[in-house]
């Protein structure tokens, strides 16, 4: 059999194999099997989170899965191919991605494992790691269904869910256009961050000459507990975040605020939802001057416990009702907490997944760190949009933020075995 006749690995497209060659070099060399050692903990990472999650499903998982400890999260352009090869790379993306969480390498041959003058289908980085939590999801940019010039590139512009919404500017917005937006974006999240990114550079590696990396974001610390076992933790205003977050065990508001159902916009988003990120930088010098009181009348909990400033323990209800003894209210009229707070916003709830960044210093010697806010819902319009919304215009926290990257992704609903993320798109 010469090379021209031989079946691609394990179901990648040529042009996958293409991408894990590099530029033009087709090995097919078929060698023993040199994939990861597959981990046999079974207990929970450091995160809470389990030892793997399974890649197909329902729904995609990264959602409610329980919030690892570490993210790389990368966005794609995808310029100059057509529908046949969107379909092909997500394929191709969908094998290897079911593999990689499962602890295996990105290609069935492995990193070592393949002819020796070959690359190998696998860069090494996450041989002997286990899966670490590992998920991988996948969502689609507004760019996907039109592009910036109103051009139909791949036939999806009658798709195009109404949910998904080109952001509307808010107050004090100072995006970055090489830090937003994208065609195509990739979550992966793990306990482990040499997993995380691995996943991510497999992914990219694999898509070489069809899709190109727009931007990427490296996280750590996880500013959101998406399961009531995890303990909260923190981010770098050093506040307990995440207190008051959907939890995957709130099964009757994930329902109705986090997965899209069939009756929404298009039918093929069921079981999906809408992911929403903002890159806010935190002046983290100019908040360590702030005094205590002044802090926790910012975020309006205490920042020990993370109690409501109105009374009680951490899980306490937030009463946005009452009064000091001056009667002034005990939760700040521009307190955050206050003007993200459901009452505050038509009853909107968002599930929060972000993690804090540090991208080293600027030029004033100041660190360059924030938050990479990342959430999921049903509908951005009347849930992240209405939230920021309030916060943009009397947030006592924009004292201290800046929001310089912004993006949204339709996230289609899980794979079947055999199918691919985003099957029902192009059905
Ligand atoms: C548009 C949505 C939100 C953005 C952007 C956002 C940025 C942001 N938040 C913190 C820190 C905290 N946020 C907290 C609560 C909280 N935040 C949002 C939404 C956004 N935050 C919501 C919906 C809530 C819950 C409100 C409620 O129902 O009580 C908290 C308190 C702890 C908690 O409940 O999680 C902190 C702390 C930062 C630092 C930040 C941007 C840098
Ligand atoms: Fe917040």
């Amino acid at each position: 059999m010469t090379e021209e006749d031989a079946p691609p690995r394990a179901g990648l497209s040529r042009r996958g194999l293409l991408g894990l060659a590099g530029a033009g070099v087709v090995g097919v060399g078929i060698g023993v099997a040199g994939d990861r050692a597959v981990a046999s903990a079974s207990g929970t990472g450091s995160s809470g989170a389990a030892a793997s999650y399974p890649f197909y499903g329902a729904h995609q998982s990264g959602i409610v899965t329980a919030a690892q400890d570490r993210l790389h999260f990368a966005s794609f352009d995808v310029p100059d191919i057509d529908r046949g090869e969107l379909i092909e790379l997500l394929r191709d993306w969908t094998l290897a991605a079911a593999r990689m969480t499962e602890g295996l390498g990105a290609g069935p041959v492995g990193a070592v494992g393949g002819a020796y003058d070959a690359p190998p289908d696998d860069t090494g980085e996450a041989l002997d790691l286990p899966a670490s939590g590992l998920t991988i999801t996948f969502g689609f940019g507004p760019t996907l269904f039109e592009d910036a010039d109103g051009n139909d590139r791949f036939g999806l512009a009658g798709r195009r869910p109404t949910e998904l919404i080109d952001l509307p500017h808010f107050a004090g917005d100072a995006l970055v256009p090489a830090q937003s937006d994208g065609d195509l974006c990739i979550q992966a999240c793990s306990d482990d961050p040499q997993v995380a990114v691995h996943a991510i550079r497999n992914l990219s590696r694999i898509a070489f000459g069809r899709a190109a990396l727009r931007w990427s974001q490296l996280g750590f610390g996880r500013t959101s507990s998406t399961t009531r076992a995890q303990v909260t933790t923190r981010n770098l205003f050093g506040f307990k975040d995440g207190t008051a977050n959907v939890k995957a065990e709130d099964t009757t508001q994930v329902g109705e605020h986090v997965f899209a159902p069939g009756g929404d916009s298009q039918a093929w988003m069921a079981g999906g939802s809408y992911l929403v990120a903002r890159k806010i930088r935190m002046t983290i010098e100019t908040w360590d001057r702030a005094s205590l009181r002044e802090q926790e009348r910012v975020i309006g909990r205490t920042k020990g416990e993370g109690a409501p400033l109105s009374g009680g323990t951490e899980f306490t209800a937030v009463d946005l009702d009452t009064t000091a003894a001056s009667g002034s209210p005990t939760i700040d009229k521009a307190a955050h907490v206050r003007l993200a707070h459901p009452d505050h916003n038509a009853g909107a709830l968002l599930l929060r997944r972000g993690y804090n960044f540090v991208d080293g210093n600027d030029d004033l010697g100041r660190l360059n760190a924030g938050l990479f806010f990342i959430c999921f819902q049903r509908d951005p319009r009347s849930q992240f949009v209405a939230v920021q919304s309030s916060l943009a215009g009397s947030d006592a926290m924009n004292e201290y933020v800046r929001h310089v990257g912004s993006a949204i992704f339709a996230v289609p609903p899980g794979a079947n075995r055999g199918g691919f993320v985003g099957e029902s798109l192009f059905a």
